[in-house]
């Protein structure tokens, strides 16, 4: 099989359209797709084949399928929904799922993709919205390694590091759920000890100022933090996405009966920020849960 060269890309978030554009600058024909129409307005703007809400009409002029939409749910709506683009894709074309979501939901994706004799590689992301843009991400991937050789080029464009986890669909989920075991505990303990700071009425850019330069520090802290001292909630990605992924993290541990205690406690903090209306904003908004304390607001 040839080397991809027309890729679709479905959920033109946060992530997926930063994406999307990195493979229109590397020269890929891409074609996006999204429920939201300014999104896609936005990257036909930026020079995409084609946008639109489904990828169903385009499928059969794919050669990759690439999927950034939220979780496990939506990738399986998308792929076998009632508009499901799994039937129409050729066989043989390649589907590259990006969400995070539970080894054992890309597991059940795979083994439905094979019956319609479509590969798959299972290629959990990192970076934020920033590297994203940038096409510097970092994708902890699982697959056949032929299919990485025929999707060399979608990766270069997208990532600043590919790490091929292993041959099993799975592996690659499996070591996303725990970073993000560590990205959410660092984002909690981030918001908590900025809390902290504010209820000991120290300045909270220099509290910023000193952990960036001394061993608390952490990627979270130093890229989640800005946005508390900007008072800027502005979801470059949502607290009820911590929701899900802290809960994949749980639930991965629960079937192994392993004990996760410091993930328990940040998944409590993301579900109570969540249930007192901030599960849209930026996964930053979790500092909100503390009471008595005053924070920057945006300006
Ligand atoms: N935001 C971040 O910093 C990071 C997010 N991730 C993961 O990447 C995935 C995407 O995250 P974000 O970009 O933040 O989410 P997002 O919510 O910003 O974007 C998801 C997009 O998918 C679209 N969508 C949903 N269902 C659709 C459908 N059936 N057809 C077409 N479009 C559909 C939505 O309209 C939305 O624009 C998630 O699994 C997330 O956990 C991974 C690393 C970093
Ligand atoms: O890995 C990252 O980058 C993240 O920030 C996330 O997975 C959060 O959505």
């Amino acid at each position: 099989m040839s080397a991809v060269s027309r890729i679709g890309l479905v959920g033109l978030g946060s992530m997926g359209m930063g994406m999307a554009k990195s493979l229109i600058r590397a020269g890929f024909d891409t074609l996006g797709f999204d429920l939201n129409p300014d999104a896609c307005a936005a990257l036909s703007e930026a020079g995409a084949v084609a946008a639109g809400p489904s990828a169903l009409p385009y499928a059969a002029e794919l050669d990759a399928l690439v999927l950034v939409v939220v979780n496990g749910a939506q990738v399986e709506s998308v792929l076998f929904g009632e508009h499901g683009v799994a039937k129409a894709l050729r066989p043989g074309s390649l589907v590259v799922i990006c969400s995070t979501m539970a080894a054992s939901q890309t597991k059940a994706v795979h083994q439905r993709l094979s019956e319609l004799n479509l590969e798959l590689i299972d290629a959990p992301i990192s970076g934020g919205a920033i590297k994203a843009a940038d096409g510097k991400l970092s994708v902890m991937a699982s697959g056949k390694p032929e299919l990485f050789e025929r999707a060399k080029g979608l990766f270069d464009a997208i990532a600043e590091r590919l790490y091929v986890i292993g041959p099993d669909i799975g592996q690659g989920s499996t070591v996303k759920t725990i970073h993000q075991l560590l990205a959410g505990v660092h984002i909690a303990a981030a918001a908590e000890a900025m809390a902290m700071a504010a209820k000991a009425d120290i300045p909270l850019d220099l509290m910023f100022d000193v952990v960036t330069h001394s061993a608390g520090n952490s990627w979270m802290f130093e890229n989640r933090v800005p946005h508390i001292l900007d008072g800027d909630y502005t979801p470059r990605s949502s607290v009820d996405i911590f929701v899900k992924d802290l809960g994949l993290v749980l639930d991965t541990a629960h079937q192994m009966k392993f004990p996760l205690p410091l993930a328990s406690a940040a998944h409590q903090m993301f579900l109570a920020a969540s249930n007192e209306g901030f599960g849209r904003e930026d996964d930053a908004a979790v500092v909100k849960i503390f009471k008595g304390i005053e924070l920057p607001e945006g300006k």
